[in-house]
């Protein structure tokens, strides 16, 4: 492979801007894509899909070239170095590259990766965490596959098209796409590409999203004509779904606490041609009491650890703080002892994480059906989706079912 020094250095200026001043991947490189014009596809591909590589084995590639945060730019030269080594090539004669230790890399390499988490990149807290929740075995399969790079999953919105005419107006424009019948409404991208470029995205005829979170509005069995609340809405990714699956007919209340990511719901609404959603911002405790016992359905989207999305935000491996993993779980049981609530007798909720640990999803659900609000619900059905064995995101969701 023939490598160019000015997308090196790309690559060396984003890394910089996420280690050194705690940029957010996706952001920093998109700033740095903005660079030069001249860049093609194949160039910004490169650059994304390096930088995010590192970010991934972060601390493998550290400990292996030997240096230490903060970083210099002679430290992030140094691991990518590390990178164009274990990816088998052969290192480009620059200044920045003189002396690179091949041999004693890949000593290294082979010594580290007897270790989870030099191997796989994590914290020490984090290593032991799941260990513990998850048992060595199940976790070490798991933490590899969260590792790998995603794959680019779309969502046909069936208010505007079916999954079978979006593959071949996807085909019509080079994207080539296969289907999983586990995911009815899902096309996984066969190589990646800028779909939000295309007039079809703009025209609102699919979303981005992950197969394993296209399985959080079909668990809650809606059906046209219902009224849902999808109370964590963020920027609606689920009530969007919620919306198509019930045809447009009957009301979706979508709240969070976070008025910009209502504004971004609305705006992706109206591409969607989704038109029986409803925002309404959480500033005080009466708008759920409004609502006392009123929804046919009510989706907790809950905010969590995210651990079950670390493919697609491989920097929150070094975001996330054990003190934070403790409050979140504080908030998923106040959310689902306040939001409960809602759900009419004979009505239903499902309360769903992109988490893959038990204290953030079933534990929750246990703790929930054993306090006084929870002596209502009863619980149906739950579903854990892991990356290591359904090839998505990590997810979990639980439906329950409120008595007479
Ligand atoms: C997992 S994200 C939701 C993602 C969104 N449902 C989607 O599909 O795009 C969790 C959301 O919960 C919101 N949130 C946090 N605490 C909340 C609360 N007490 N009530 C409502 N929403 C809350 C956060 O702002 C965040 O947008």
């Amino acid at each position: 492979m023939r490598f160019h020094h000015n997308l090196l250095q790309a690559t060396v200026d984003a890394l910089h801007n996420i280690f050194n001043d705690g940029k957010y991947a996706d952001q920093a490189i998109q700033r740095i894509l903005k660079r030069d014009t001249r860049w093609g596809s194949r160039d910004r591909g490169f650059i994304a899909e390096t930088t995010y590589d590192i970010v991934r084995y972060k601390r493998l590639y550290a400990a292996i070239a030997n240096v230490k945060e903060p970083f210099k730019p002679a430290d992030l030269w140094r691991m990518t170095a590390v990178w164009i080594v274990l990816k088998g090539h052969d290192v480009p004669a620059w200044e920045e590259y003189y002396n690179t230790p091949v041999r004693r890399i890949k000593g290294k390499f082979d010594e580290l990766s007897a270790i989870t988490k030099y191997r796989e990149s994590i914290p020490d807290w984090m290593d032991e965490m799941g260990k513990e929740e998850l048992g060595e075995e199940l976790w070490n399969k798991e933490i590899s596959a969260l590792n790998q790079q995603a794959d680019v999953v779309l969502r046909a919105n069936t208010l505007q098209t079916d999954v079978k005419t979006l593959q071949e107006k996807l085909l019509a424009l080079e994207i080539a796409t296969t289907t999983d019948e586990r995911f009815p409404d899902a096309l996984i991208l066969k190589e990646r590409a800028n779909v939000f470029q295309t007039e079809l995205f703009q025209n609102g005829l699919f979303e981005v999203q992950d197969a394993g979170s296209q399985t959080i509005a079909p668990f809650a069995q809606v059906e046209p004509g219902m009224r849902v609340m999808d109370s964590c809405a963020g920027a609606g990714g689920k009530s969007l779904h919620l919306a198509a699956l019930m045809e447009n007919k009957g009301q979706i209340i979508s709240t969070d606490i976070y008025n910009g990511k209502l504004n971004e719901l609305k705006r992706r609404a109206r591409r969607a041609g989704a038109h029986n959603i409803e925002t309404r911002l959480i500033d005080s405790t009466k708008v759920i009491k409004k609502l006392d016992g009123k929804m046919d359905r009510l989706v907790i989207d809950a905010p969590c650890s995210g651990l079950g999305v670390l493919r697609r935000n491989p920097d929150a491996k070094w975001k996330l703080e054990p003190e934070f993993l403790d409050n979140i779980r504080k908030t998923q049981q106040e959310i689902l002892q306040s939001y409960s609530r809602v759900v009419k007798p004979e009505g239903m909720m499902v309360y769903a994480t992109c988490s893959i640990l038990p204290s953030e999803n079933d534990k929750q659900v246990e703790t929930f059906l054993n306090s006084e609000s929870g002596a209502d619900f009863e619980l149906l059905d739950s579903q854990s989706l892991m990356a290591h064995k359904d090839g998505f995101d990590g997810f979990y969701m639980a439906l329950m079912k409120k008595k007479k």
